[in-house]
């Protein structure tokens, strides 16, 4: 299986509208992979707060409408990244679209944990309460967005549900890039899984962005990982491994699940 895992670069001197055309250049020059990865909230910028009420989109907006068209034309599954979404009958929601090779919506995931602890995403968006799992034909995606990254319990669910593939679409900060790479393959390690994490590269709002998108295999080997800059990532993998990996090495299997609370003395 071919991925392409586009690292975009989000700067203030580009127009959201010339932006997306770029990305969708971008992904059309990925005829033939199999998967393309784009990271978190790339029309805004994860940390332009300001920015996510003025260019929310409902579901079918102006961005969808471009990855769905770029994922047809190069015939390819798209993970097209999240985008600030205007819920008609609700808040804000930072949401990622799956888009299969003929353009369908295959999947939407309302990212979970939201960032920012009492101010940012966290008081601006709200917080998505499902689990979301795709089926492709050599492997089963799990969707998670940037912060969730940091909350095992959410990867150990979708691997319950089927999940092989875990993409992490992202826009983490340059100061935690430590966290980043240790966690995707803290992910793969304890999941025995692929991770395919997507982060943004560039400054926007002030934050330096961390890139170093990163693909990590089942036994928690780095296959790939971008630099600081805008990249695409090419990376070819087994998917078959992951079921090998957990045949060999079972600790999944030895999970001890409903432990009790320690007892109060
Ligand atoms: O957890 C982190 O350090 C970064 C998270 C983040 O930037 C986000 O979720 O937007």
């Amino acid at each position: 299986m071919r991925a392409s895992v586009i690292q975009i670069a989000v700067n203030e001197d580009e127009s959201v509208e010339a932006r997306r055309r770029r990305v969708a250049a971008t992904v059309r020059e990925q005829a033939g992979a199999d998967l393309v990865v784009l990271p978190e909230l790339w029309t805004t910028g994860a940390f332009a707060y300001e920015e996510f009420g003025r260019e929310a989109e409902p579901l079918e907006g102006p961005t969808y409408e471009a990855m769905a068209k770029a994922a047809s034309d190069a015939g390819v599954w798209l993970h097209a990244g999240s985008i600030p979404e205007r819920d008609p009958d609700g808040p804000l929601y930072n949401t990622s679209l799956v888009f299969s090779p003929s353009g369908d919506l295959a999947a939407a995931y309302r990212k979970i944990h939201r960032f920012g602890f009492d101010k940012g995403e966290a008081v601006l968006m709200g917080a998505g309460a499902e689990l979301v799992t795709v089926r492709l034909p050599a492997t089963t995606l799990g969707l998670s967005t940037c912060y969730d990254l940091r909350f095992p319990e959410l990867y150990r669910g979708l691997v319950d549900a089927g999940a092989e593939t875990l993409v992490v679409s992202a826009g983490w900060p340059e100061r935690r890039r430590s966290h980043w790479t240790l966690l995707a393959q803290a992910r793969a390690v304890e999941n025995q899984s692929f991770v395919l994490a997507c982060a943004t590269a560039g400054t926007h709002a002030g934050v330096p962005q961390a890139g170093h998108s990163i693909v990590v295999d089942p036994w928690g080997e780095v296959l790939a990982q971008a630099g600081a800059g805008e990249e695409v990532l090419t990376v070819e993998f087994d998917p078959g491994k992951v079921a090998a990996t957990r045949e060999q090495f079972p600790a999944l299997k030895d999970r001890m699940l409903g432990l009790q609370p320690p007892r109060r003395p």
